[in-house]
């Protein structure tokens, strides 16, 4: 479909003359005189863009005025403005307060078909990188309403604008990468590169390599130059993933690189300059990888200038129905299916369950429930039709292989078994806190407390 564009001018021969040359560009054009006609084509149908003169006789609002309302209310609408001499000054406020670029007048056609071309291209761009980050789950969202999220968004919040180096610690798929990347985005380096190097999966001799990049034929008889990480990273945030991963060797050229601020490539002479702010991660104790000679103390104290602790699921379980929304949303619109809703009841099973692999694996399962789980896209899905691993945490009831051993009992025993069960489950997924638990399962929170102790289940309360 040819891209439509709106002109406003209040001089009848430019608005016919700037037309004619779109149309025959295969352009669609539309034409106001004054912010009136401007606003009321705007509404009834958005442009692709807009072309709009500063100065408009004979009109409520100037081209100022237009493009404040049009950046208020379409903020993705590109506007090129047309300034004439003596508004100059004014087209680069223009372009300060979101037009997208400005044409003096009189202009050649071409310069006016580029600006055009452009900034409908930027704009489609635009609205690609917007999709694709929505679709993606846009890598720095950090999802959460728990104390514990909300203390890590808090901290990250404030270390991010600092430049300081940071020490991400956390279990394996809680979100160390995420966290990272919001100090990223959340920095004045936001605009440059996040580059990631995963230390753990790289071979001693290719890491170094890869974060200091080398000189032609450095790596081999007739090999190019290659950009180090720390290169691309530069004025943005180098990630250094399982940095406890690092060779020894490597970490000592990391020391240096990150006190000198330089380093040169490998089979290289020159050093090379560069800003980049270092953001490490680790799941192991990094204390006892230095007591065991396995990590360098001065790297460890270069990069924990702020320690940043990511917790595990299990610590905020309070998130997971949110954190299964999003995911079984997101994964719906990767995959083009239609999102299954989550009963009460699987969502009660998934906040008791044990998560050893984090904020990953109950992803994984909400991917797998997408496209495994029985019925079509209308049925909700229920406790039973969790993956059996999630088993484990779930009450008696909703575990089918446990139903033989019950219907072998008496009553009074079944019973027992299943408000165990039930109870534990509960108390798990309120964090052991029984006036949570008291109030969910409608018991006054002594009697729950005393029928826990004759069960024999632990709280923390
Ligand atoms: N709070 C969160 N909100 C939304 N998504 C999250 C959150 N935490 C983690 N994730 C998602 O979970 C997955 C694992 O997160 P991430 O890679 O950041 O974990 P990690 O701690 O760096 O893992 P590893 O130790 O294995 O490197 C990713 O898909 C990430 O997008």
């Amino acid at each position: 479909m040819p891209s439509d564009i709106l002109i406003v001018d209040d001089e009848d021969d430019i608005r016919h003359l700037v037309a004619e040359l779109l149309r025959d560009e295969g352009y669609t054009a539309r034409t106001a005189r004054n912010s009136d006609e401007a606003l009321a084509e705007v509404a009834a149908r958005l442009p692709d863009m807009v072309l709009l003169d500063i100065w408009l006789d004979g009109s409520r609002l100037d081209g100022m005025g237009i493009l404040s309302e049009i950046v208020r209310d379409h903020p993705g609408l590109p506007v090129v403005m047309f300034s004439g001499h003596g508004t100059i000054e004014t087209a680069v406020t223009a372009i300060r307060e979101g037009a997208y670029d400005f044409i003096e007048k009189p202009f050649k056609s071409d310069r006016l078909l580029l600006v055009v071309r452009n900034a409908i291209e930027h704009a489609k761009l635009r609205r690609e990188v917007a999709d694709l980050k929505k679709r993606t789950g846009g890598d720095a969202e950090l999802i959460g309403t728990s104390a514990a999220v909300r203390q890590l968004r808090h901290t990250i919040e404030r270390v991010a604008p600092t430049n300081s180096r940071v020490l991400v610690t956390g279990p394996a798929g809680a979100g160390k990468e995420v966290a990272a990347r919001r100090i990223h985005t959340h920095s004045r380096r936001a605009d440059a590169p996040f580059v990631v190097l995963n230390c753990a999966i790289m071979t001693p001799d290719r890491v170094e390599a890869e974060l200091f990049g080398a000189e032609p034929g450095a790596l081999g008889p007739d090999t190019p130059r290659k950009l180090g990480l720390f290169e691309q990273a530069h004025s943005g945030t180098l990630f250094l993933d399982e940095v406890s991963d690092l060779p020894m060797e490597t970490q000592g050229k990391v020391v240096r690189a990150l006190h000198e601020q330089r380093f040169t490539r490998l089979g290289g002479e020159r050093p090379i300059e560069v800003d980049v702010r270092v953001v490490a991660a680790t799941n192991r104790d990094l204390a006892s990888e230095i007591q065991s000679g396995r990590f360098r103390e001065d790297l460890f104290y270069r990069l924990n200038v702020v320690p940043l602790r990511v917790p595990s699921l299990k610590e905020r379980r309070d998130d997971i129905p949110e954190l299964a929304r999003h995911f079984m949303a997101r994964a719906a619109a990767m995959s083009g299916l239609p999102p299954r809703s989550l009963g009460a009841d699987a969502l009660a099973v998934l906040q008791a369950g044990e998560w050893p692999g984090n904020v990953r694996q109950l992803r994984n399962v909400i991917e797998w429930l997408l496209i495994m789980a029985p019925g079509d896209g209308q049925t909700e899905i229920r406790a039973e039709m969790l993956p059996p691993e999630l088993g484990a945490g779930a009450p008696v009831l909703v575990n089918p292989s446990e139903d033989g051993e019950i219907m072998g009992l008496p009553l009074r025993d079944a019973r027992e078994v299943f408000e165990r069960n039930y109870l534990k489950a509960q108390v798990a997924r309120f964090n052991g806190n029984v006036s949570r638990t008291a109030s969910f399962v409608g018991m006054e929170r002594s009697a729950l407390h005393r029928k826990l102790k004759s069960l024999g289940i632990n709280t923390s309360s």
